[in-house]
């Protein structure tokens, strides 16, 4: 079995609440509320600030060129054309990038996780973070591909952005690099790897319930 494949089923109630959400069952309908919708994407665009910082990271610390350049192709994505639709979407439903909005607890979570990461050095930490993030997405997203072109860009686009052959293609990446250095770690690292897999998954499912629930105060 593939190590990504192992790590998954560690976490299989986790990972199917977070891909089987009521949050994205509604987004994709269309039916989920442009105040939720707003909020969300501003704890997101909060998310990716860490995210790219990560990213970056893994880049840095990648073991070859061509293990390097499908992540900065895909960064220059994520800087490009998504961060351009969190502008367009943010302010098309009534808010503001700045000044940013206060990070939720859980958003604080995730900035924690991405940070750690990042500077632990650890490739294979980082790697494990970025591969649940984009295969959770990658999930949840592709059973409503075909539903994308109906919607209003702020819910649509966010489909798109997550599905296709291009995403399959980062998320295919991530996993062979995880699957690639898993072997070669020592106990401690796998340890260290396999825990970032499951606490991202956690914090992926939470991510959504507070997103649902309109982020209560408390
Ligand atoms: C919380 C979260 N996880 C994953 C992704 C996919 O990049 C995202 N945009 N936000």
């Amino acid at each position: 079995m593939r190590p990504t494949d192992h790590l998954k089923s560690l976490v299989a109630e986790d990972w199917q609440a977070a891909t089987r959400h009521a949050f994205t069952d509604q987004l994709a309908a269309g039916t989920l509320r442009e105040d939720r919708m707003l909020a969300y994407l501003q704890q997101d665009y909060l998310f990716i600030e860490g995210f790219v910082r990560l990213l970056a990271s893994a880049i840095a610390h990648a073991p070859s060129l061509p293990d390097a350049i499908p992540a900065a192709q895909f960064l220059g994505l994520i800087s490009g054309p998504e961060n351009t639709y969190f502008l367009r979407a943010i302010e098309a439903l009534g808010g503001q990038v700045s000044p940013p909005a206060p990070a939720h607890p859980v958003t604080v979570d995730f900035q924690n996780l991405m940070q750690q990461a990042a500077h632990s050095g650890r490739y294979a930490q980082m790697i494990a973070v970025l591969s649940v993030a984009e295969w959770t997405y990658l999930d949840w997203a592709s059973p409503h591909a075909d539903k994308a072109a109906n919607l209003p860009f702020w819910f649509g686009e966010w489909i798109t952005l997550h599905s296709g052959r291009d995403f399959e293609g980062v998320v295919a990446h991530l996993r062979g690099q995880l699957d690639q250095v898993w072997p070669t770690l020592s106990t401690e690292d796998q340890q260290a790897a396999r825990a970032a897999f499951v606490t991202t998954t956690r914090l992926e499912r939470a991510f959504f319930d507070a997103a649902l629930a309109g982020y209560p105060a408390s």
